[in-house]
């Protein structure tokens, strides 16, 4: 019998990471067993702030690929040129034919009315770049990789994932904006919310962890990369998220301000509306130099001049500066009001969302780059969320996290009930093969 193979393709605004699996079908032989088994990985980061680096890696079960690839890239400057490194070294590293693969989900960020996963036919390509304005570091990014797909593994279909799906649950009283309901309506301007591909991966995740039904589950959820949201969970579902009509609002990210006075940019620029024409990535765009400025020119990159939270991190804890006493150091300073300003506004959707939860909360759970790998945020965090009666975190695990095992890992200081702090090693890539795996009309015989 034939391979099934599923490509998996995560387009995030710094980053494109890829993932090939097996997949075991019919579900009859499956048991309880993952249907989506991984083949290799591979990641390409620093997109949107070079240096570019490359890595790419096998799992150790499948022994026709030894290689284990990490290297700094000069000639990737977009997503579709990180995408065309994959296949080139894919070809020349493995023994896996392309034609295998029979089909490549996509993460879309933004799916508008789109919730559904939907194979990409010209009508669904024109959907997905019609709402590219909305999700401007993203909706592009990823229709230049499908369009690569499209060219160079002809014989697989692409199947766009929509981040935005996940949250159609949140009520409209808190979805809707105050504003003429007539336009709003019209246009479609209301919350939507990003990261539901990881927030479901999570969900699942959890569950799993604390041998709770899903529908049982209320958590505080945080995704924490170079975009950053924090999502409510109530009863299994999407109760609230930090992110609204793109992915711009709610907490500041490597290179977004996240939510500010609308007000301000028109006292930023006199400029604000005129269409911008640093287009970035995407062609087709039509970004306001205020939303220019406010999704690429703020966040870290503003603040501090690096998009590297865990550089921040460094220049906060470890630098020298902090121990001399010679003048302040303007770059310590700077990363200070940066890790100062994140941990501040992450309060801020902490504290609301377990009042909207009525205190009645399973987790806290950490993911993301940063979620998964700054111990020096959760610390602070864990500290700060202690009053509302979570554990306090166990500061020898939170350090070393990265050498413990498991998809989702508790940090919580003794094993008692109550409140948790939890990482959770998110996949994106894996949530959308898994979906796929599972959804029959998928894998349907012609
Ligand atoms: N050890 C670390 N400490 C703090 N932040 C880190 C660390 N390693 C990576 N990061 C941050 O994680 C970000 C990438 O997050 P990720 O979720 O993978 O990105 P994307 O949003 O592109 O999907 C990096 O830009 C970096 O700021
Ligand atoms: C929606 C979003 O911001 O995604 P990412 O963090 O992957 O850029
Ligand atoms: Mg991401």
């Amino acid at each position: 019998m034939p391979r099934m193979l599923v490509l998996s393709v995560n387009a995030g605004s710094s980053s494109l990471k890829i993932s090939l699996y097996s997949i075991t079908r019919p579900l009859e032989n499956l048991g309880d067993k993952e249907p989506a088994s991984l083949l290799l990985t591979s990641t390409v980061s620093g997109i949107s702030s070079p240096p570019v680096k490359f890595s790419f890696r096998s799992n150790n079960s499948f022994e026709d690929i030894a290689t284990v690839k990490d290297a700094y890239v000069d000639s990737i400057h977009d997503h579709e040129g990180a995408f065309s490194h994959f296949v080139q070294h894919l070809q020349a590293e493995s023994s896996i034919d392309p034609n295998e693969i029979v089909h490549i989900c996509h993460r879309i960020v933004h799916g508008g009315d789109y919730h559904d996963p939907v194979i990409i036919s010209e009508e669904t390509y024109n959907h997905i770049e019609n709402l590219s304005d909305l999700a401007p570091l993203h909706n592009g990014a990823a229709l230049a990789v499908i369009k690569a797909c499209i060219k160079d593994i002809p014989s697989a279909n692409s199947i766009a994932y929509f981040d935005t799906a996940f949250h159609r649950s949140i009520p409209n009283h808190i979805a809707g904006y105050a504003i003429n309901q007539t336009i709003a309506q019209k246009r479609g301007l209301k919350k939507y919310g990003f990261h539901g591909l990881s927030y479901a991966f999570m969900l699942g995740a959890v569950s799993h962890f604390l041998q709770r039904p899903l529908g049982s589950l209320n958590l505080i959820l945080l995704h924490l990369g170079s975009g950053a949201s924090v999502c409510a969970i109530k009863q299994g579902k999407s109760y609230d998220t930090s992110m609204g009509l793109t992915p711009l609002s709610g907490l500041p990210g490597a290179t977004r301000s996240g939510e500010i006075d609308p007000s301000l940019i028109f006292h930023y620029t006199n400029k604000a509306g005129k269409i911008t024409h640093d287009r970035g990535a995407a062609t087709n765009l039509h970004v306001t130099e205020a939303e220019h400025i406010l999704n690429s020119q703020s966040g870290w990159k503003a603040l501090t001049g690096t998009t590297d939270f865990a550089l921040i991190t460094d220049r906060v804890f470890h630098s020298s500066a902090s121990t001399s006493t010679d003048l302040p150091d303007l770059e310590q300073e700077n990363a200070e009001l940066a890790f100062r300003m994140f941990t501040d506004r992450i309060l801020n959707y902490i504290g609301s969302y377990y009042l909207k939860l009525h205190g009645q909360i399973d987790a806290i759970v950490f993911a993301g780059g940063l979620g998964e790998r700054s111990a020096e945020l959760r610390k602070i965090i864990g500290k700060e969320v202690k009053c509302l009666g979570f554990h306090s975190i166990d500061e020898e695990r939170n350090q070393n996290v990265n050498e413990m095992d498991g998809t989702v890992v508790d940090l919580s200081l003794g094993n008692q009930k109550g409140k948790r702090i939890l990482i959770c090693r998110t996949d994106e890539q894996l949530e959308m093969a898994r979906q796929c795996a599972l959804e029959e009309n998928f894998w349907k015989e012609d």
